[in-house]
Order: structure tokens, then sequence, then C-alpha cells
């Protein structure tokens, strides 16, 4: 008999394993494929590695306009990367650790038994994290097209010479830009009135901008009608309010959100309830069945590895310990990883305005800061929220590591530190997380002039 079953090794698996022997319990952890799950194989360790090796290219390119590339090293490359961090998240490397491992497609039979390789195997509680796949829309002919997915991508020979890329978001971002960079002729279609719908709406622009200046074709508020396959070509007819035209590539990605893994697990038969968006769990991460938990990408909310593994330790501690703790989404973060970076933290404007907080808000350019005036073109901005205290709610920053940048601010807003102290804090010049500090000065002078007794005074005067 097992304290838990795991099904499935990625981000959220991993992390339920590692806490739960941490705690000295007897764990199987279950992975149909190879342990690491889409981050590692097909997610963002590739993705990163490509936009690593883009932006070296994209440099050379502005001093070598006839700078080569062969795409088939920039793709073994990218797989030299992915085995590099495989190598810490091996079978024999998870063994070792402590961790029972078993190869295999597992499916639950009832609340405490999980079969895999027709076998049984018993339990006292199970943890789904199956993770997500790549939606597929229902455009006409997609089915008879040799489409890419993040799941194809990495693994292609060579890149090809022009890609049609489906969908604004995330993925479809970050590899518009890189693979522009590399050579690869892009066209990209978001059916939304925006690239980046989640994100602030003037920095999606400023990355529109920065990818149509680097050659990436968008089309915004444009639908994907059709696609047929002709000559090694792809065709895609779309629409944009009344007109209809064709884009065509050697390749299309389609790139459009995940659906959550959750056929043939056996779930729906023992009662645990679904909906179109994965596994429904409470706070405790708890399924409807209560010694089932499911973490990850099959649960949302937010598909990134670094809530995979928020969820995955959470859920480990709720099945070990006596007092079970909920997940606290309130201090969420993260970063799209184009060149300019634009990372998010905490609460959006809407949001702090849809809740009726008062606020006060702070914008900064980057272009105030000498370090990013070392540099021809940078350009950034941080916008910062702040309660009518000085406390953090959320914060949006656009520019150069703004993916680091930002958790100086989840610092100040996890440990619910005052933004003003971070006026006594000496950051090293010149740096770009120095913006965070010209800041707090202004922070210090409104908390002054917010506090009642000055605030009393002041109108005294008056
Ligand atoms: C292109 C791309 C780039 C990304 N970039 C980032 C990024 O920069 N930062 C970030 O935070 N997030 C990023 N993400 C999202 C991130 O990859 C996911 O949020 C994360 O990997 C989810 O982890 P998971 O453990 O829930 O699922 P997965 O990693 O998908 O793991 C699920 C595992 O379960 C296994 N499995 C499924 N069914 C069964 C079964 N029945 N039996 C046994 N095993 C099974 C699968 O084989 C898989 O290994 C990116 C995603 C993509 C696609
Ligand atoms: N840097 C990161 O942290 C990072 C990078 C990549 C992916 N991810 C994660 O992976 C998830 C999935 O990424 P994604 O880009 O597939 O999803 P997404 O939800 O971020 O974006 C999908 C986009 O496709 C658009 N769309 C949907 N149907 C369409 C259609 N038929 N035609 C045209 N456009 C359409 C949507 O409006 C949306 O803008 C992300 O939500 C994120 O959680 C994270």
């Amino acid at each position: 008999m097992y304290d838990v079953i795991i099904i499935g090794s990625g981000a959220a698996g991993l992390s339920v394993a590692y806490t739960a022997i941490g705690f000295g319990k007897k764990v199987l952890l279950i992975e149909k494929y190879k342990p690491g799950g889409e981050c590692t194989w097909s997610g963002c360790v590739p993705s990163k590695a490509l936009i690593n090796i883009a932006k070296d290219i994209y440099t050379v390119k502005k001093y070598n306009e006839d700078f080569q590339i062969d795409t088939k090293e920039v793709l073994k490359n990218i797989q030299r990367v992915i085995l590099n961090v495989y190598s810490h998240e091996t079978p024999e490397k998870l063994i070792n650790d402590g961790i029972n491992y078993l190869n295999g497609k597992a499916k639950i039979k009832d609340k405490n038994s999980v079969i895999v390789n027709g076998k049984e195997y018993k339990t006292k509680n199970i943890v789904i994290s199956t993770g997500s796949s790549p939606f597929i829309p229902p455009i006409e002919g997609i089915e008879k097209v040799d489409y890419l997915t993040n799941e194809t991508l990495f693994y292609l020979e060579k890149l090809p010479k022009s890609i049609i890329i489906l969908g604004g978001g995330a993925i479809g971002i970050e590899m518009a830009q890189a693979l522009n960079r590399i050579g690869v002729k892009v066209q990209l279609v978001e059916m939304m009135e925006s690239i980046l719908i989640k994100e602030d709406r003037e920095f999606a622009q400023i990355i529109k901008k920065e990818l149509e200046n680097e050659g990436v074709k968008i089309y915004e508020k444009t639908e994907a009608i059709k696609v047929i396959e002709k000559h090694n070509k792809k065709i895609l007819t779309v629409k944009n309010m009344d007109k209809q035209f064709e884009l065509e590539g050697e390749a299309l990605l389609v790139a459009v959100g995940r659906k959550a893994n959750i056929e043939d697990l056996g779930i729906e038969e023992i009662g645990v309830e679904t909906t179109r968006r994965g596994i429904v769990v409470n706070k405790k991460l708890q399924t409807t069945i209560k010694n089932i938990y499911a973490v990850g990408d099959v649960v949302g909310p937010y598909q990134f590895s670094h809530m995979a593994n928020v969820q995955g330790i959470l859920a480990a501690k709720n099945i070990v310990l006596p007092i079970k703790q909920n997940i606290n989404y309130s201090h969420v973060a993260w970063t799209t990883f184009t060149s300019p970076e634009l990372a998010t933290a905490g609460m959006s404007l809407e949001e702090i305005k849809k809740q009726n907080i008062k606020y006060r808000e702070y914008q900064f350019d980057f272009k105030n800061i000498d370090r990013a005036m070392t540099k021809k073109g940078d350009i950034g901005k941080v916008k910062l929220f702040l309660d009518k205290k000085g406390y953090v709610l959320g914060a949006t920053i656009i520019g150069e590591r703004a993916g680091e940048i930002i958790s100086e601010i989840q610092v100040l807003k996890t440990l619910k530190i005052n933004y003003a102290k971070l006026v006594n804090v000496i950051h090293p010049y010149p740096t770009y997380s120095e913006v965070l500090n010209k800041i707090s000065k202004k922070v210090a002078v409104d908390n002054i002039l917010e506090n009642p007794i000055v605030k009393f005074f002041m109108n005294f005067k008056k």
C-alpha cells in the first residue's frame, strides 16, 4: 500500500513526489512517456532555448546582415538543452532519490486503486497531474493538414522557410519573434482585438509594434475559416471583418490554448467531476473524491510551471499534514519571454477597479534610468498599483529583464512589505531594477501625504 500514487511526472507531479518523500511517505510516480513533462520536452525549456538562440542571432545580424544560420544546428542545440535539463529528472535519478517510478499509462479503478500495464496498485491517496495538450480548433479541413504544435515544432529536422502561427497568446507571440529572428517568414493570426489579450493592452501593443518592426506580419481580429494543403504549402483562409483572404505558409503552427488531459483516466466512471476546463478541485486541491487530488495544467486556472510547483507542494502537504491549507492565488506572477519581456504580478488595473479598491498608480519609463540609456533603442515601462497605504496590489513591467525585476515586487507583495521601504534598499548602479527604487521615493512622499494627521494639518493650514 502506497501513501500516494501520482499520475504524471511533469512539473506538478515531480513537486508532489519530492515533497511527499521529504515527509517520509511511500510514493509511486507513474509516467506514460518520460519524466519532466511538457516543460522539459515541449514547453518552457525548448521554447526558451529557441528564444535565446534567436536573440543571439538577431544581435549578430545587426552587425552582419549576411550572417547565415543552419536551422538544423539550431534544432540540434535545442535537443542538447532538453537532454541537459532531463539529466536532472531521469528515472534513475528519481529512484536514487527514493521515489518509486513506473513507466506506463495509468487508469484509476477506484479511490484506492490504480491500474498500470495490467497490474493493480493500492494507495491511500491519488494525485492526478496529467497536464494538458494543445487544443485544436474546429477549422474546416484542419484534420487533413499536417500542422505543427508545441509537441512537434522542436522535433523538426530543419525549420520551414515560412510559417503561419494561429494564436497570439504566450506561445504564438514568443515563437513568432524567435522564429522570425532565425529567418523564418512569420504571419500570425489572432481572433481577438489584441494579441496577448490577458496582458496590459498598452504593453501588448508595444510588443506587437516590436514584432512588426522586426518583420512579423500580425493579423488581429482575424478568424481562421478553412485550411488546405497544396503543393506542400498550407493555405489558410481567414476573415477580418467583412474581408476574406488567404495566407500561405510552408508550415502552420497551432497555438490557441490548451485542453486538459482527462481522457481514459477512469475518473468519470468513479465520479470525479470535470468541466470543459479540466478537473474540478476545492481550495485544498481535492477533487470531488476527497483522497484524490489534482494539480497543474489539468486543473488550472494558471497554466504555468511555477504554479504547477506551488499546487504540487500544497497537495502533498495537504495529504501529509493534519491541517489542510487553501491554495492562495493572490500572488501569482508570470513573464512572456519576448524582447522586451513582459512581466505581470498580482492584480491588473481592471481587477482593482472591478473590486472598487482605492489605489494609487505609478508609471515610470525606462528611458529615465541610466542603464537603459546605455543601450540604443532600449524601451521599457513600469505600471505599479498600490493601495492607499502603499502596499502592492499589482504591477506590470515591459522591458529588458522585466521577468527578473518583477520578483522584487513579488517579495514586497507576498511578504506584505510597504513599497516605501524600498527607499532604504541599496540597488547597484547602473541596473534596470533601479527603476523600482526610483518609484519608491515618490511612494514614500505620498505615504506621508496620505497620513490622516498630515492631511489634517495640511487642510488646517489652508
Ligand atoms: C511552448 C510552451 C512554452 C511554455 N513556457 C512556459 C514558461 O516559460 N513558463 C512557465 O511557467 N510555463 C510555461 N509553459 C507552461 C508549462 O509548460 C505547463 O504549465 C507545465 O508544464 C504544466 O505542468 P504539469 O505537470 O501540470 O503537466 P505536464 O508537464 O504536461 O505533465 C503531465 C505528465 O503526465 C503524463 N501523463 C498524462 N496522462 C497520463 C497517464 N494516464 N498515465 C501516466 N502519465 C500520464 C504526461 O506524459 C506528462 O509527462 C509553456 C508551455 C508551452 C506549451
Ligand atoms: N512565458 C510563459 O510563461 C508561457 C509561454 C508559453 C505558454 N505558456 C502557457 O501555456 C498556455 C497556452 O499557451 P497558448 O498560447 O496556446 O494559449 P493562450 O491562451 O495564451 O493564447 C491563445 C490565443 O489564441 C487565440 N485563439 C483562440 N482560438 C483561435 C482561433 N481559432 N484563431 C485565432 N486565434 C485563436 C486566443 O484568443 C488567445 O489569444 C498559456 O496560457 C500559458 O499558461 C506560458
